[in-house]
C-alpha cells in the first residue's frame, strides 16, 4: 500500500505541473524489473523487426524528446513475433536521458540506472486504423526498450547525432531520411516483457512492453548532444532538455515474463 500511498507532493516532477501517478492506474510505466521476480515463458520467441530505412521521415523536438518520426501508412516497417500476437507498424524512436552519466533511464533492472534509454514505437495496426486510436487501446502499442550504457562511439547513431543541433528548440522539426533503425537494437536476442503505460501524457494504458536485456553502447560525446537540446521554443528563457524520464511506477499485480532463463 504505501506505494499508492506516496505523498503526491514527491510526485511532482519538474517537467510537468501535474501529478505523475494516474489516480486509480493500474499498469503505469516505467517499473523496477526485480530479475528473480521475473518468469521465464519458454513460448516467448525472439522479437523480429523489418525496418525499411526509407520509410524514416523527419526528426523533430516535442518538448520532451526529440522523435524520429516513420511513415507508418504501410507494413514496410514493423515488429512481430516475441510477445505480439501480430505485426506492429513503427511509427517514431525517441530517448530518454539524464543530466549526467549516472541516470537517465526510465526503467531500472534490479534497481540499476543506466544513463539513457531508446524507445521504438510500434501501433497495432491489425487492430486500429490509426496510431493515435492504438494509443487509448489497452493492446495498442508495443514498445521497445533499449538500454544505453557509456562506452564505445555508435557510429550509426552518429549521423542522428550530427543533426540533433537543427532540433535545438521545442517544435524545430528537420528532414531525417534513411536510416535503419535496427542499428539501434542490440545483438542479443533475450527481453522482458510486460502490459504498462505510456511514460509521457496522456500516460494512457495501452503498451506491452519489450525491454531488450543487453544495453547498446553509445560514447560520452553522443550523449553530450543530447543534453544541448532545449525543452524550450525559440524566445522563451532557455532550459536544456535533461532529466526527461518519468520517476518509477508501483508494479501493482503484474508479472514480468522473460524470454530466457
Ligand atoms: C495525443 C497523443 C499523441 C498523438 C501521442 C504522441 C506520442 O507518441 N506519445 C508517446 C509515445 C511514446 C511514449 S513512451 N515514452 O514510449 O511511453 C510516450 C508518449
Ligand atoms: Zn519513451
Amino acid at each position: 500500500l504505501g506505494c499508492n500511498l506516496q505523498d503526491n507532493r514527491a510526485n511532482l516532477h519538474p517537467l510537468w505541473k501535474g501529478e505523475i501517478d494516474v489516480p486509480g492506474g493500474s499498469r503505469q510505466s516505467p517499473i523496477n524489473i526485480r530479475i528473480r521476480d521475473s518468469v521465464f515463458h519458454p513460448q516467448l520467441a525472439p522479437v523480429h523487426t523489418q525496418y525499411d530505412p526509407n520509410t524514416c521521415l523527419h526528426i523533430w523536438n516535442n518538448g520532451y524528446s526529440f522523435f524520429v518520426e516513420f511513415d507508418d501508412s504501410t507494413d514496410k516497417s514493423i515488429v512481430s513475433g516475441g510477445p505480439l500476437e501480430n505485426p506492429f507498424r513503427l511509427k517514431q524512436f525517441h530517448f530518454h536521458w539524464g543530466r549526467n552519466n549516472d541516470w537517465g533511464s526510465e526503467h531500472t533492472v534490479d534497481s540499476r540506472v543506466f544513463p539513457a534509454e531508446l524507445h521504438l514505437v510500434h501501433w497495432n495496426c491489425s487492430k486500429y486504423r490509426t496510431f493515435e486510436e492504438a494509443i487509448m487501446e489497452p493492446n495498442g502499442l508495443a514498445v521497445i526498450g533499449v538500454f544505453l550504457k557509456i562506452g564505445k562511439q555508435h557510429e550509426k547513431l552518429q549521423k542522428l547525432v550530427d543533426i540533433l543541433p537543427s532540433v535545438r528548440y521545442k517544435d524545430a522539426l528537420t528532414e531525417f531520411n534513411y536510416f535503419d533503425a535496427s542499428c539501434l537494437l542490440p545483438s542479443c536476442v533475450d527481453y522482458w516483457t510486460y502490459s504498462g503505460s505510456l511514460t509521457t501524457p496522456p500516460l494512457t494504458e495501452s503498451v506491452t512492453w519489450i525491454i531488450m536485456k543487453k544495453p547498446i553502447e553509445v560514447d560520452h560525446s553522443q550523449l553530450a548532444v543530447f543534453r544541448s537540446l532545449l525543452f524550450t521554443a525559440v524566445g522563451e528563457e532557455e532550459k536544456y532538455m535533461v532529466d526527461n524520464f518519468r520517476p518509477l511506477q508501483p508494479i501493482m499485480n503484474r508479472t514480468v515474463h522473460s524470454s530466457f532463463e
